[in-house]
């Protein structure tokens, strides 16, 4: 389901209330809610506009998509961007789920973490990805060295390193049927390029070409929301 604002901030208000929205049912139905977002630079006034809800954040736990391998000191890293711009205010209450431990390697510490994230409630009450003009999301990248295994739908795996070309970094992202599963599923990009590339993505291909393609095509019982604005 598409859904088109006028500008950004509009978006982010509507993103914002939906977002809470799931949260505080999450609180009141199951007494806890989680959310994976995501980092780069697009969330940001969401994660503003979200921070500010009035719902009970010390009963949410917050996590990320994917990660860079990168300390917190680095201006790359996501840890970094959500402390900065989310886990402020009142959302500063919530628990946050690091996707990052200070080793040399993501492999050297990989168990770990797929130990704590495999103790987190799944599903996830809401995710909230981005996308690259490049068709990747969360770290699902063209060329990327472990896509076959972040997007396989039967894969076990809740995280799994991924290196490619176009990320920079190594990182580590959580695997599609982690994320796919969530019951609030959200696409949010802006500009003219990012719906480009989501409308090409929306065409018939292989995953590997447009990875995004793999959270388009899979099954859902709820739809999955696109976010866009100019
Ligand atoms: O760590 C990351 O890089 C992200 O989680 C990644 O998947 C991001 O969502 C896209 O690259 C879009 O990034 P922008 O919002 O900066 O365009």
């Amino acid at each position: 389901m598409m859904h088109r604002y006028e500008n950004r901030e509009a978006l982010a208000e509507a993103l914002a209330a939906g977002v809470a929205a799931v949260l505080a049912g999450g609180i009141a139905t199951r007494g806890g809610a989680t959310l994976a977002v995501s980092g780069g630079s697009t969330p940001k006034l969401f994660l503003q506009t979200l921070a500010k809800a009035d719902i009970d954040w010390a009963s949410v736990c917050v996590t990320l998509v994917d990660e860079r391998w990168v300390p917190e000191s680095s201006d790359r890293s996501n840890t970094a961007f959500l402390r900065r711009h989310f886990l402020q205010g009142p959302a500063a209450q919530a628990r946050f789920e690091p996707l990052h431990e200070d080793a040399e390697a993501p492999e050297d510490v990989l168990d770990e973490i797929e130990a704590r994230f495999s103790r987190l409630p799944r599903p996830f009450d809401a995710v909230i990805l981005g996308m690259g003009g490049d068709g990747h999301t969360a770290s699902f990248f063209p060329g990327g060295d472990r896509l076959v295994d972040a997007l396989d739908p039967a894969g076990r795996l809740s995280v799994v390193p991924m290196r490619a070309g176009g990320a920079g970094e190594p990182r580590v992202t959580l695997t599609l049927p982690r994320l796919a599963d969530a019951r609030f599923l959200a696409i949010h990009i802006e500009g003219i390029e990012k719906l480009r590339a989501l409308e090409a993505a929306e065409a018939a291909g292989p995953e590997t070409e447009y990875p995004v393609r793999a959270v388009l095509r899979a099954p859902r019982e709820q739809p999955l929301q696109i976010f866009w604005a100019p």
